[in-house]
């Protein structure tokens, strides 16, 4: 058994009870024969994009939905979600005055993990959904069933949502120059859209400015995209880890960066084990409940040899602890001198249940939170590196305030999520044209 093996030891939580090991080994074959979604050189490159994160040179952008669907993944839906994703980067940039990393939770983003195993409904009991990767959402037991023939379609769906990404990223449609276009549905029907026309038409006169003292340089007419997403599912991973032929090191080829999640980050478990030995960029949650020996460890556990760009933190704390729970943690690391990236998830530790049953999330939390993040690390010199969000690119009503003023008896209009509220697209350029604000008063 290899390293890359050594996890099938250890125990292993949130990963399905399979009901055909003979079916799901068929599937895993047939994973281990496809071609990879990603190349170790853009991880590599993504790595030395988070090194700058690490080193306060750069902010990262990270986001998209909760669980991503197969039937989400649609060209109009990736679309929607990458001129979001590009809006908001082009405002941090802007006015944030930063370079912005821009990573989707996006083309891999098919596998969650649940509080409890099953749901009940009017008294009857079903698997619960954990992801189109997994099992269906529709509540009946044949959905319900975890079927591994969805890994394969996990990957395939992820192949044509990281293909559409690299075509909208690199083809044109993420040319500087369409800052405007990008708006074009939007721009009179809220505020923020408004806002941030009034800052594409800045971009605009910037440009034909630099245009004509000669000055057009090739950045400005596509982006840098990496894929990421939560290595949940370890069969998976593993099938899609991969010998480069470059440096003979693994690297898991089904994204450019995976995290750990905050339910699977225990130090002595399969997830850590079999992060430990891929060589991509990853990522760990870390929740209110985490202590500074807990982070010493997994740095020890997963970047032993300091790496820049390897290792990055995203805290999760909520609201009401990031100011309490997060100074200890950035403390201990700095002291220890590694070189980490800290990104804030605004989202995981602030949800609530609407009266109406509807899970949501208030966007005061949301901004709370990263006023707390940005808080701790002005007081302590150290340098806010991040934001990971859940949101799309469509009108939807799962997260209550922002520009638009959703309140809860709004939420069932456009509830869509297949589990995590979203911030919808409004709520998203709200969120980034405050982030940059705060970013340009912490520099
Ligand atoms: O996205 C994160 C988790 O999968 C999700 O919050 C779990 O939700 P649950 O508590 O409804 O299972
Ligand atoms: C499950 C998630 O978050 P966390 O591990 O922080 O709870 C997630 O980001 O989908």
């Amino acid at each position: 058994m290899t390293d890359l093996d050594a996890w099938r030891d250890l125990p292993a939580d949130q990963q399905p009870e399979w009901e055909d090991p003979a079916e799901l080994a068929a599937v895993i074959a047939q994973l281990a024969k496809q071609p990879p979604l990603v190349f170790a050189g853009e991880c590599d490159q993504l790595k030395d994009r988070l090194a700058a994160v690490a080193r306060g040179e750069a902010f990262v952008l990270q986001g998209g939905d909760c669980a991503e669907t197969f039937d989400g993944s649609s060209a109009d839906a990736v679309r929607n979600k990458l001129k979001t994703l590009l809006q908001m980067a082009v405002v941090l940039t802007y006015a944030g005055s930063v370079p912005v990393v821009k990573i989707g939770r996006m083309a891999g983003q098919f596998a969650k993990p649940r509080s409890k195993a099953t749901e009940i409904r009017d008294g009857v009991e079903h698997p619960a959904y954990r992801g189109d990767a997994v099992n269906g959402f529709e509540f009946t037991a044949e959905a319900r069933r975890y079927d591994p023939r969805r890994l394969l379609q996990a990957y395939y769906c992820s192949a044509m949502t990281l293909n559409l990404s690299r075509a909208f990223t690199k083809g044109g449609y993420a040319d500087l120059r369409q800052v405007h276009a990008w708006n074009q549905d939007f721009v009179s029907s809220s505020p923020a859209g408004q806002r941030y026309d009034r800052l594409a038409g800045e971009i605009d006169r910037a440009l034909a400015f630099m245009k004509a003292c000669g000055a057009d340089p090739e950045e400005f007419h596509g982006v840098e995209f990496y894929s990421s997403h939560e290595a949940l599912l370890l069969e998976y991973e593993r099938a899609l880890t991969r010998i480069d032929a470059r440096t003979g090191l693994p690297y898991d080829v089904s994204a450019h960066l995976l995290w750990i999640g905050e339910r699977t980050r225990g130090l002595d478990d399969a997830h850590v084990e079999f992060m430990r030995h891929i060589r991509n960029p990853i990522a760990v949650k870390l929740g209110p409940t985490t202590s500074s020996d807990d982070v010493l460890a997994l740095i020890e556990r997963l970047n032993p040899d300091q790496e820049p760009g390897r290792l990055t933190f995203i805290t999760r704390m909520g609201a009401g602890r990031i100011r309490d729970a997060l100074p200890s943690l950035v403390e201990k690391v700095t002291q220890s001198g590694a070189p980490v990236a800290w990104i804030c998830d605004p989202m995981h530790g602030n949800t609530f249940e609407a009266p109406s049953g509807h899970k949501t999330r208030r966007f005061d939390d949301v901004l709370d939170e990263v006023a707390g993040f940005f808080e701790v690390h002005r007081a302590l010199g150290t340098h806010p590196g991040g934001i990971h969000i859940e949101f799309t690119g469509d009108d939807v009503t799962e997260c209550v305030g922002g520009g638009h003023e959703i309140v809860e008896t709004d939420l069932h209009q456009r509830y869509e999520t297949a589990c995590d509220p979203r911030l919808n697209r409004g709520q998203s350029l709200d969120l980034a044209f405050i982030v940059a604000e705060m970013y340009r008063k912490t520099h």
